[in-house]
């Protein structure tokens, strides 16, 4: 059962998103980012209510609850998984390469280069409270407009912006870039694609770029949707290597390809007119704006992460 403290922290980040949607319509995504990110009271706050939610509630309910699934402990699966496989996704994108590209020149890769440091460069983006540091085979960058606590960087990463300190994630290739419940925080489709094209230039090829997205919905029912951000990113490079819904969430694993054009003809060939063209979230679809409050009158689309919060708070 939620606790009244539970419903209060999951009703106040509930309401943060909300204004920084309601905003973004109002006054346009750039001025309305920059209003967010300038109160500073509203972001400690948020900073605070998350790092309770997720370690407080979210985590010790994965261990207790079979159907919650800590996103944490799957992303580190997920890890583990690709870098054991590294050298079957280099070999499948090579064979596609020579296939396909006759004529084009292979540029050889040696994925040693990559996998000889003894722990692996992990970036974790809109981290909070670093929730990787207590994985020893991970050297952990952790930035976040809103840190909770001191080991996580003051960085807009959305505008490649550091927000105290002088941080130059560029001199620093990444093998894993993680966006654990980033993505649907920001207001705009275009936005969420700099996000992506950012740790794109920021990884090592082969490296990976894990998205986790919350859903409670059935498999199917948003299909369109991470259909069309696996279409979309490919143009741009990722090949998605890895897709599980569970029961809260949709868990996405993107390889940043060895060479683009394997990525690009995937991108093509697949492309429908169905798909959409950019980056959406259920949210994106809503008609009625609401009015600061939960009163959605929308019937077709959730708000996906509302309910997250909703279903992890209730069970
Ligand atoms: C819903 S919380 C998720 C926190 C954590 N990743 C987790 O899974 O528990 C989203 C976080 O992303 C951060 N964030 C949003 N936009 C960001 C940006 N442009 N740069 C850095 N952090 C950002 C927010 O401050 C917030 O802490």
């Amino acid at each position: 059962m939620a606790t009244p403290e539970h419903q209060e922290l999951a009703n106040f980040i509930k309401s943060v998103h909300q204004t920084l949607r309601d905003d973004a319509g109002a006054l346009g995504t750039k001025e309305a980012w920059k209003t967010h990110c300038q109160d500073q009271d509203k972001l400690k706050k948020y900073a605070s209510a998350m790092q309770q939610l997720a370690v407080h509630h979210w985590e010790k309910n994965a261990l207790l609850n079979d159907k919650a699934v800590s996103r944490v402990l799957w992303i580190h699966g997920a890890c583990e998984e690709y870098f054991c496989n590294f050298n079957k996704h280099r070999e499948k994108e090579e064979r596609i390469m020579k296939t396909c590209f006759e004529n084009q020149k292979l540029i050889h890769i040696d994925p040693q280069e990559y996998l000889t440091a003894s722990k692996l460069k992990l970036l974790d983006v809109g981290s909070c409270y670093n929730p990787f540091k207590k994985f020893e085979i991970y050297d952990v960058t952790a930035v976040d407009i809103a840190p909770a606590n001191n080991e996580v960087l003051k960085y807009d990463f959305l505008n490649q912006t550091p927000l105290d300190v002088t941080v130059k994630l560029q001199q620093t290739p990444f093998d894993i870039i993680v966006f654990s419940l980033l993505l649907e925080y920001l207001p705009d489709p275009d936005q969420r694609l700099t996000c992506c094209l950012n740790a794109y230039k920021l990884l090592k090829p082969g490296g990976i770029l894990t998205i986790i997205t919350p859903d409670s919905n059935h498999v199917g029912s948003k299909h369109r949707i991470f259909k069309s951000w696996q279409i979309v990113l490919a143009r741009h490079g990722f090949i998605r290597v890895k897709y599980e819904k569970l029961p809260y969430l949709h868990c996405m694993v993107f390889r940043k390809a060895l060479f683009l054009e394997v990525a690009e003809r995937w991108a093509h060939v697949h492309d429908r007119d169905e798909f959409y063209k950019k980056m959406h979230i259920p949210q994106d679809f809503r008609q009625e704006k609401s009015e600061r409050s939960n009163k959605i009158e929308n019937k077709w689309v959730e708000d996906s992460f509302l309910q997250e919060l909703d279903c992890n708070v209730l069970n």
